[in-house]
């Protein structure tokens, strides 16, 4: 039953790549809350990257329903479930797909021309975009004399901090993160982490983070093992 509350619910899902092969990912259900920071552990190949796919609408599966804020993903044409992720959905990716040729501050603003949502959640504030790009990469600790710099003058570290501040710009409800600490050293992983836990708590953002680091576990409010909840013959 999909509540209130559920920020993700997944149920009877199956998704396959190929017609002829097993599917990759069989979940009977998950359930994720609204608010709920979750860590989404599975080895290498186990789906992860697939269902964040999925939730993010970039895919659809075969069998079963994906139902993200309410809204039952399968039933949006392909424009609508485009348009549902840039207002409501941050990602950060593994390599962050920062965009080469704008600054900084120009990156962290990217979704807000896309989702006038996302611009006006800032606007109804009192903020404007800038002074709210500011205050993100603040709190995740960027240095101030990086802001107007090109983001290809950054290290991986501080790459990975404007890729956060983007996720997180116009507060949208779900923040979805596909192994963004992997370049990262033990220290400044469990540091990044941190940032990204308090921000998300304070904006109350569900957060869906994928990895195979078992290190990082106990930061979340909640784990699944794909491969527990996952009847895949593989
Ligand atoms: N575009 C694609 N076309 C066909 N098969 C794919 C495609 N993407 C992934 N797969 C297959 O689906 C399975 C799950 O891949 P997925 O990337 O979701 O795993 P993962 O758990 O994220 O792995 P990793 O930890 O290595 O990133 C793998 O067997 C993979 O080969």
């Amino acid at each position: 039953m999909m509540m209130e509350t559920d920020a993700i619910t997944i149920q009877n899902l199956a998704f396959q790549w190929r017609k002829d092969a097993a599917p990759v990912l069989n979940l009977p259900v998950l359930q994720i809350k609204r608010g709920e920071r979750v860590f989404i552990m599975g080895s290498s190949g186990s789906g992860k990257s697939t269902l964040l796919s999925l939730i993010g609408g970039v895919l659809l599966p075969q069998k079963g329903t994906v139902t993200v804020l309410g809204q039952q993903l399968n039933g949006l044409s392909n424009a609508q479930r485009d348009s549902f992720r840039a207002e409501h959905i941050g990602f950060i990716f593994q390599m962050f797909n920062l965009i080469p040729y704008l600054s900084v501050v120009e990156n962290v603003l990217l979704p807000c021309r896309f989702s006038r949502r996302r611009k006006q959640n800032i606007e109804n504030r009192g903020h404007s975009l800038q002074d709210e790009a500011e205050r993100l990469l603040n709190h995740l600790d960027l240095p101030r004399e990086l802001l107007h710099r090109s983001v290809t003058e950054l290290s991986v570290g501080q790459q990975q901090r404007v890729a956060a501040a983007r996720a997180l710009i116009g507060s949208p409800e779900l923040v979805i993160a596909d192994e963004p600490t992997s370049a990262l050293d033990a220290d400044r992983r469990a540091s990044f982490l941190k940032l990204l836990l308090n921000e998300c708590a304070e904006q109350n953002t569900t957060l869906v983070f994928v990895s195979h680091d078992s290190a990082l576990e106990p930061q979340f409010d909640r784990s699944v093992q794909l491969a527990d909840i996952n009847n895949s013959v593989n």
